[in-house]
């Protein structure tokens, strides 16, 4: 229902944070942390009441496999279990509509840290992108930290995470010279996923970028490999 309480919000940040990856790294001074093959990832330095809430940019490209694909394994519950290594618990605590769900996470602890939890809505959208000439939609999902009364963020037993997050995909499509049917070998997805965690309670600066450091690149690679496998013989969802 687009009267829900939340959808004003919810269209807000999304046009918000899709023009925000849709700038890419040329934006900002984004220093390069990890790069792996077609993957690289930018953060920014960025403290805030002492706590590290570097803001967090990568760029991946993915032959085979189209935007949508992406953001519908990205987005929907059924899945996560499957790419998430550091998910302990997911509840989806409000279906919004369709596209758009309300989620809380307990993440495992990660030494030195204690444990914690997030509670976002999620919302999956689609936009054709205004310059690109084979006019084909851009995909996203945002996450973006909510509060409900029945999840206090002060429950004694998580540290409460806020967090934005946006997986921006666009689909490249070079169709076949001899005018036959678009296979997964002419399709690409050039992802950029944006995100900033503010860990809620104060860890070690030091402890956290390394924890950053070795979770993300993980996480996008080992979420990518999942969709690749998980398409690989199924009809193309354009
Ligand atoms: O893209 S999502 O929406 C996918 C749905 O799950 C998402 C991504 C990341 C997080 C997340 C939550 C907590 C923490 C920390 C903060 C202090 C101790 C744990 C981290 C740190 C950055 C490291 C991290 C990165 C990637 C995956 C898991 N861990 C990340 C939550 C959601």
């Amino acid at each position: 229902l687009t009267s829900h309480p939340l959808w004003a919000d919810i269209r807000k940040v999304t046009k918000e944070q899709m023009h925000y990856a849709s700038l890419g790294v040329g934006e900002g001074a984004w220093q390069l942390f990890a790069e792996e093959g077609d993957m690289k990832m930018y953060r920014r330095e960025e403290e805030l009441n002492g706590l590290v809430i570097d803001p967090l940019k990568a760029c991946h490209i993915v032959k085979g496999v189209t935007g949508r694909e992406m953001c519908h394994y990205f987005f929907s519950p059924q899945y996560r279990k499957d790419w998430e290594t550091t998910l302990e618990q997911m509840t989806v605590v409000e279906k919004i509509s369709d596209d758009a769900l309300i989620f809380h996470q307990v993440h495992k602890r990660i030494w030195p840290t204690a444990q914690r939890d997030a509670l976002f809505w999620s919302h999956m959208t689609h936009i054709t992108d205004p310059n690109d000439h084979d006019a084909h939609d851009i995909w996203a999902v945002v996450n973006n930290s909510t509060q409900l009364p029945k999840f206090p963020t002060k429950n004694g037993k998580c540290v409460r995470v806020t967090l934005t997050v946006c997986l921006y995909c666009q689909t490249l499509i070079t169709p076949p010279k001899d005018g036959t049917a678009v296979s997964r070998d002419d399709i690409t997805c050039k992802i950029t996923y944006c995100s900033v965690v503010n860990p809620g309670g104060w860890v070690p600066a030091s402890a956290l970028r390394a924890v950053y450091k070795r979770e993300y690149p993980k996480f996008l690679k080992r979420f990518t490999a999942y969709v690749l496998s998980q398409t690989k013989n199924e009809p193309i969802l354009f």
